[in-house]
């Protein structure tokens, strides 16, 4: 007698059995991604990973951050005392200037980073200009295909719930096969994630990269994450990539002559809150570790340092709470002055008691000036006093009662380029502990969490009214009610220069949606599809020619949505 099986009950069967192994599977995956991450990270999303993360008391907080600050700025100064600077350059900025970096930067940043990182490991969000919270978190090489062709990538987490992909720029054959894309932001691709440091590589990483996205630095390009969502096999070969990597760095940095060897660069905190902010913050104040974001700025005003204008030099941190600036600290490395402030708690600095309102000396970028100069003559008269000077760090502290015979004193700082949160942050945080302001050009508060950047320059001002002078002007035509005069100078004298061209060449199945955004103040972007690829061995790779022109101001942060015709994929 035979057993039959009905089809369909066979089919149920199959199908429960595809489901248990499925299940067996993917949770095999999560397990074994899970152990890349920091602290178990899942590895979709590290948004998930803070909510049980605990407090941290911001006064002690704030005492790692002093500690931090000096012990970057002993990196700082002994590398320039060394005269051994390593200076390299990451790129240039928007506007064209050399973004500098040197050892001082990758030094100072690297005892910043892991004295903070040690002290609160429970705090995810750390941010710092040395490039290295990214790297902490992620670092993975990767093997990627666009079109046919492989290319190399690196993996970043940026934030808590994205991931940045940066491909490496590579020639194909003699073809202009290059790929240059900016980055590609995956918000909920199961990306694993190593917290295996790449300190090592940290500066070579972050120059490969620089050297890749130079011609497209300003776009972020998204796509869908099914194209970059890379099955097990193909992953794997991250780990390649990676040792290939470390071995192709390590001997970089075990040059640096000044680096003992057994300098570790974990200092750890000693738990001990200085007499000074005891004095200052009587009890401890708890916040929850997952609303905490931390800046670190490593060197500021690093054009300076390679000038040896020592005076502008600066470390800072800066503590946000929901994006709010909180707690910050600027430090002077060359004259050993410490500035600290905890918004409603206490600080070791003070405004001073008056301020020239009327025709304020105006302190700006020596190095990144843009157009500054021309706004604020027109907007405060011809009679205003212009400070140029390095460092925004050394800036705010020109607002305030600073003992130092270095400091220079001004009764208001005003950038209008592109700038960096890590380099604003912490003189946010004193000048809003002391009473005063830093905004935007159009008076918008900062929020110091997401993006890296802010695009609507910076005005920053105490004991004046702050609001005047966002809308009253020496300039009378220039003033209305619709906004600032100092914005309608900014956009007038925008720093951007007129035509910027871009090459930006992309694969991908045709039809595919590509989303540019601009990021640059100032320009409207236009898409025009460039020939493509001209070596054979690179047939699916196609480009995107994407010309900026002279236009109206784009709206801050509002992305240019470009999908390139189908015939350029
Ligand atoms: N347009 C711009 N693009 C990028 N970074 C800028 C910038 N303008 C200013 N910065 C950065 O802001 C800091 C202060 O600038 P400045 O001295 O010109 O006022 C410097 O930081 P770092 O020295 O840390 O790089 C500088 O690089
Ligand atoms: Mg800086």
């Amino acid at each position: 007698m035979g057993i039959r099986l009905s089809p369909l009950g066979v089919a149920v069967f199959f199908l429960l059995g595809l489901g248990v192994l499925y299940h067996l599977y993917s949770g095999f995956l999560a397990g074994r991604f899970s152990l890349f991450g920091l602290g178990g990270e899942p590895a979709g999303g590290a948004a998930e990973v803070a909510v049980d993360g605990g407090t941290v008391d911001l006064r002690e907080m704030l005492a790692v951050a002093v500690l931090a600050a000096e012990r970057g700025g002993d990196e700082v100064r002994r590398v320039r005392e060394s005269n051994v600077l390593h200076e390299k350059s990451k790129g240039k900025t928007r506007e064209g200037a050399e973004d500098k970096m040197t050892s001082g930067d990758v030094l100072s940043n690297r005892k910043m980073f892991y004295l903070l990182k040690t002290a609160f490991p429970n705090v995810q969000d750390v941010n710092s200009q040395g490039g290295l919270g990214n790297l902490e978190y992620t670092g993975a090489g990767v093997s990627l295909t666009l079109g046919s062709s492989p290319v190399a990538a690196y993996v970043y987490k940026t934030h808590k719930s994205s991931y940045t992909v940066y491909i490496e720029e590579k020639a194909v054959g003699t073809g202009l096969c290059l790929v240059a894309i900016a980055s590609i932001t995956l918000t909920s691709c199961p990306v694993p994630i190593t917290h295996q440091c790449l300190l090592p590589n940290a500066l070579l990483l972050w120059e490969q990269t620089r050297n890749a996205l130079h011609l497209a630095s300003t776009f972020v390009i998204s796509r869908p994450c099914s194209i970059l969502c890379l099955p097990p096999p193909v992953w794997q070969s991250y780990t390649d990539r990676y040792t290939e990597l470390n071995a192709s760095t390590a001997s970089m940095i075990n040059t640096e002559e000044h680096v003992d060897a057994s300098d570790k660069e974990v200092i750890v905190w000693n738990r001990k809150i200085p007499e000074d902010i005891l004095k200052e913050i009587a009890a401890p104040k708890e916040v929850p570790a997952e609303s905490v974001t931390v800046w670190i700025d490593p060197l500021d005003a690093t054009q300076e340092y390679t000038e040896d204008l020592r005076k502008y030099v600066t470390t800072m941190v800066c503590v946000a709470v929901n994006g709010k600036p909180v707690l910050g600290v600027i430090h002077k490395p060359f004259s050993e002055y410490t500035a600290w402030a905890m918004v409603d708690s206490g600080s070791n600095v003070k405004a001073r008691s008056s301020y020239n309102e009327k025709t304020p000396k105006i302190i700006v970028s020596r190095s990144h000036a843009g157009m500054v100069k021309q706004v604020a003559l027109q907007t405060f008269g011809n009679q205003t006093l212009i400070i140029p000077a390095g460092g925004a760090g050394y800036k705010v502290l020109a607002l305030l009662d600073v003992p130092d015979m270095t400091q220079e004193k001004a009764d208001l700082y005003i950038h209008v380029t592109y700038i960096k949160k890590w380099d604003i942050c912490a003189g946010n945080a004193i000048l809003k502990a002391l009473g005063g302001h830093m905004t935007t050009l159009s008076g918008e508060e900062i929020s110091y969490t997401g993006s890296d950047g802010i695009e609507g320059g910076l005005l920053a001002s105490i004991r004046m009214n702050h609001q005047a002078l966002m809308l009253s002007s020496e300039v009378g035509e220039h003033s209305s009610h619709e906004g600032s005069a100092l914005v309608t100078q900014a956009q007038k004298y925008s720093g951007v220069p007129t035509i910027l061209t871009f090459l930006v060449i992309v694969g991908g199945h045709p039809g595919t949606t590509w989303k540019v955004q601009a990021e640059t103040i100032g320009i409207v972007l236009a898409a025009t599809t460039y020939g493509g690829c001209v070596a054979p061995q690179c047939p699916k790779i196609s480009a995107g020619y994407l010309k900026s022109q002279s236009a109206k101001p784009l709206t801050p942060s509002a992305p240019s949505h470009i999908t390139l015709p189908k015939a350029s994929l």
